[in-house]
């Protein structure tokens, strides 16, 4: 596992003022391959440019995917004293017991679609601070979580899901997405867990005062993660910066991730052109995300869960779109007649 190469925060902004591109070359080349291969033009619809966009990033006009990677990111976030998850906080850490012992939803997402998945959990005896009284971390902590996801990306993998696991997170996630695009606290706010209305009413006043006390967060997106976010956060968006530097394409998961990948398309003018959202959640605010990112979601099946289950679903589909244009037969080879 490579160290990360920055021990600050404006170490890694300096990093994402840097980011490698697509190969041009390859993605023109697998754009004339989808041109010749034996279907209609357009036939397999959004599957053509995910695939060219995959060959893009993989530098390669026929490329495959055999090693992709899910990684679940845990951390506690010291505002669930504020009562707003319908579960205790403890479940985060009976959660990752759940994960390791192959228990929860993604470990079964992971397995039917070839992925290996790993599991780090962030200090979790360690929870953030409560960002309605100040900043949920220091410096120290939130580089330390960047880095943390940072060095969990397999440099070998060829596709990368961040998923993540933090009782509360979708209070800090809509903070986050509030400080990035404006708007109002009630834009980002969602059920999580199942929140009944008192309990969304609660949250956007939490978020409120989680922007209120953090007045540096609102003009800076890393600023805006250390005073909003938590560890699973920070390292979600270490680990989909690391598989741009390695040009592992990302494919996104809900809310969470998507506001914490945010932060780096809002340090970087085309910092997630490398990264696909996998699906819409069905929490209230992910539409408004992706539309402000202008990423349109693979799948939309309603799904709320988060640990990257919509984003495992969705390599599905990108497997898929990549198996077609790399095994197919053009017509020339299959000696069919073209239009
Ligand atoms: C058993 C269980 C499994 C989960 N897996 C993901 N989450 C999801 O729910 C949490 C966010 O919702 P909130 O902000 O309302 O706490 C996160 O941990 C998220 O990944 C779960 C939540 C529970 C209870
Ligand atoms: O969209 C998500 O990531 C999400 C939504 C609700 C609860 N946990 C995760």
């Amino acid at each position: 596992m490579a160290d990360a190469p920055f021990t600050t925060l404006d170490g890694f902004r300096a990093l994402l003022g840097e980011l490698p591109g697509p190969d041009a070359e390859a993605a023109q080349a697998a754009r004339a391959r989808n041109g010749q291969l034996t279907k209609p033009p357009g036939a397999l619809g959004r599957l053509e440019d995910l695939a060219i966009w995959y060959a893009g990033w993989r530098g390669t006009a026929r490329p495959r995917i055999v090693a992709p990677q899910v990684i679940v990111f845990a951390g506690n976030h010291g505002v669930t004293a504020r009562g707003v998850s319908a579960f205790p906080a403890e479940v985060t850490v009976q959660m990752v017991a759940n994960f390791e012992a192959g228990g929860a939803a993604i470990n079964q997402l992971a397995g039917e679609f070839g992925a290996k998945m790993d599991v780090i959990a962030l200090d979790l005896d360690r929870p953030t601070a409560d960002f309605t009284a100040g900043p949920a971390m220091s410096e120290a902590e939130v580089v330390a979580a960047l880095a943390a996801g940072w060095a969990a990306v397999d440099p070998h993998a060829d596709v990368l899901v961040t998923g993540e696991m933090g009782i509360g997170n979708t209070t800090s996630a809509a903070a986050l997405a509030h400080a990035l695009f404006g708007g109002a606290p009630e834009d980002w706010v969602g059920r999580g867990t199942g929140v009944d209305d008192a309990g969304l009413a609660l949250k956007a006043r939490v978020v409120a005062e989680g922007l209120a006390a953090n007045p540096g967060a609102q003009g800076d997106a890393l600023e805006a993660l250390r005073c909003l976010g938590g560890r699973e956060l920070a390292a979600m968006a270490g680990a989909i910066a690391r598989a741009r530097v390695a040009r592992i394409p990302v494919i996104l998961d809900g809310f969470i991730c998507t506001a914490a990948a945010a932060v780096l398309a809002q340090t970087s003018a085309g910092g997630l052109d490398h990264a696909v959202a996998g699906h819409g959640s069905a929490e209230a605010g992910h539409g408004r995300l992706l539309e402000a990112l202008g990423k349109a979601p693979l799948l939309a099946l309603d799904m709320r869960l988060g640990e990257g289950s919509g984003a495992a679903l969705a390599l599905g589909v990108l497997k898929g779109a990549v198996a077609c244009h790399s095994g197919m037969a053009t017509f020339a080879e299959a000696g069919v007649s073209d239009g």
